[in-house]
């Protein structure tokens, strides 16, 4: 029988190309990415990374269990420390330090639509659907790595292979391995009305994803100032 996540996947699938034929991988794979979308992008990925550590730990909180609490920690700990790496690489393309870059960075429009929808899910509802929100951050990113090393021949002195090898390792396979045993076994008692919700959670994630990219392309921001 088809599992929930696998609904999931299938349904966002034609996303895929999309991300991948829009401006920011584009500019990524062409190495042409302009210094203002890096920067943006940088200022508001701190941003994100460092809510999204914060909403694991709200995770493991709710959770009961010591091994899935173990998963939680590995990747409070891969978040804020080791997915920076990803973050150098952009930084080092530009030619700027990215402590400084990403000083007075912002929940710029998009992303902050992103953050609050997560956050929306942890405090409403449970652990199902908070991941269910939170998948399509490891699986867009590694589908797109993907994809860009399949079509492309990224030369050894692409400036943002690391990048793109960072994103298409094995890291996103074993993090949604995890989130998608909870995911199942949770929605597994879960009304039909209450599965839809997980599904529609991971396809609204998968368009903010989408948006993400987009808004530091053209460096999307609030109109209105304090
Ligand atoms: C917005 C966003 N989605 C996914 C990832 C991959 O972890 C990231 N760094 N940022």
């Amino acid at each position: 029988m088809k599992q929930i996540t696998d609904i999931m996947e299938e349904k966002a699938l034609p996303i895929i190309d999309k991300i991948y034929y829009d401006g920011f991988i584009q500019g990524l794979i062409h190495a042409d990415l302009s210094e203002e979308a890096v920067v943006h992008y940088l200022k508001a990925d701190a941003l994100y990374l460092a809510n999204f550590s914060d909403i694991y730990a709200l995770l493991l909180a709710k959770s009961d269990n010591k091994d899935e609490k173990n998963f939680f920690l590995s990747q409070i700990n891969f978040v804020l420390n080791e997915e920076i790496a990803a973050h150098k690489n952009l930084a080092d393309y530009i030619g700027r330090d990215y402590n400084e870059i990403i000083k007075g960075g912002e929940w710029y429009p998009s992303a902050d639509h992103y953050i609050k929808h997560m956050y929306y899910n942890a405090y409403a509802f449970g652990m199902a659907e908070t991941l269910s929100g939170m998948a399509p951050c490891p699986w867009i990113y590694a589908k797109i790595a993907e994809k860009i090393l399949a079509e492309n021949k990224l030369a050894d002195d692409h400036p943002l292979k690391f990048w793109v090898e960072f994103y298409a390792g094995d890291l996103a396979k074993d993090c949604l391995h995890w989130y998608y045993k909870i995911i199942n076994r949770l929605a597994e008692h879960m009304s039909i009305a209450d599965r839809k919700r997980l599904v529609k959670n991971f396809l609204e994630s998968c368009e903010h994803e989408r948006k993400f990219f987009n808004m530091a392309y053209t460096q999307e921001c609030w109109e209105l100032k304090e």
